[in-house]
């Protein structure tokens, strides 16, 4: 099972790097590395679990964060209306947005990034995004709100981008062009 020792964090060149895109069929070292990586999420969300082994709670990680330098994440979240989103996404892509931005109020965190950096992350409000699952088949779905936020931020973590490269350098707390904040 993945621990936060196995949690790479920033200054690993690996958060910086772009990750490299699988092929089909995945042998069964990634197969197993998909299935930890969302394991890890149901994990630090089940509070005896997350206490036993000290796990921070998250609702996304990238392949990357575990020094795996492919494009490959979990999402594990309920969604706005409370149906549960989980599932590893390879090769993941946003084939289109909206014009509208978003953001968390409260910023946002990383589970490789052992510090607070206060600011709005600007973010699309909608995406398209298509991706293949770890048997190969492919899906396209629309996501919005919390679930649109974190495919964003992980997406990221493929490009070796950080939560923090995109709050406003002289002014964290900038208004958000175009944007809905969520609370
Ligand atoms: C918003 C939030 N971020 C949590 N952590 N940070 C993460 O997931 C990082 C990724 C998120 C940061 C912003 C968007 C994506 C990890 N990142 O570094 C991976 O690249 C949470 F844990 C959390 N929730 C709310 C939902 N709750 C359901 C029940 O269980 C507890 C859980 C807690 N919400
Ligand atoms: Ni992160």
């Amino acid at each position: 099972m993945i621990l936060m020792d196995n949690v790479i964090r920033e200054g690993h060149p690996t958060l910086r790097t772009r990750a490299k895109e699988l092929t089909f069929p995945l042998s069964p070292e990634d197969k197993k590395l998909g299935q930890d990586l969302l394991e890890f999420l149901i994990n630090s969300q089940d509070p005896v679990l997350s206490e036993k082994y000290n796990l921070r709670s998250g609702i996304g990680i990238a392949a990357p964060q575990i020094n795996e330098s492919k494009r490959m994440f979990a999402l594990h979240l309920p969604d706005d209306n409370d149906n549960q989103i989980s599932f590893v996404a390879v090769n993941p892509k946003i084939v289109s947005h909206s014009v509208e931005n978003t953001y968390l109020t409260n910023g946002e965190g990383c589970l490789s990034v052992d510090r607070n950096v206060a600011g709005y992350v600007p973010r699309h409000a909608r995406i398209t995004v298509k991706f293949h699952t770890l048997d190969g088949e492919e899906k396209k779905m629309r996501l919005k709100g919390i679930p649109a936020i974190a495919f964003q931020h992980e997406l990221d973590h493929l490009n070796g981008v950080m939560f923090y490269d995109h709050i406003n350098e002289s002014n964290p707390f900038a208004d958000v062009p175009n944007s809905q904040p969520i609370e």
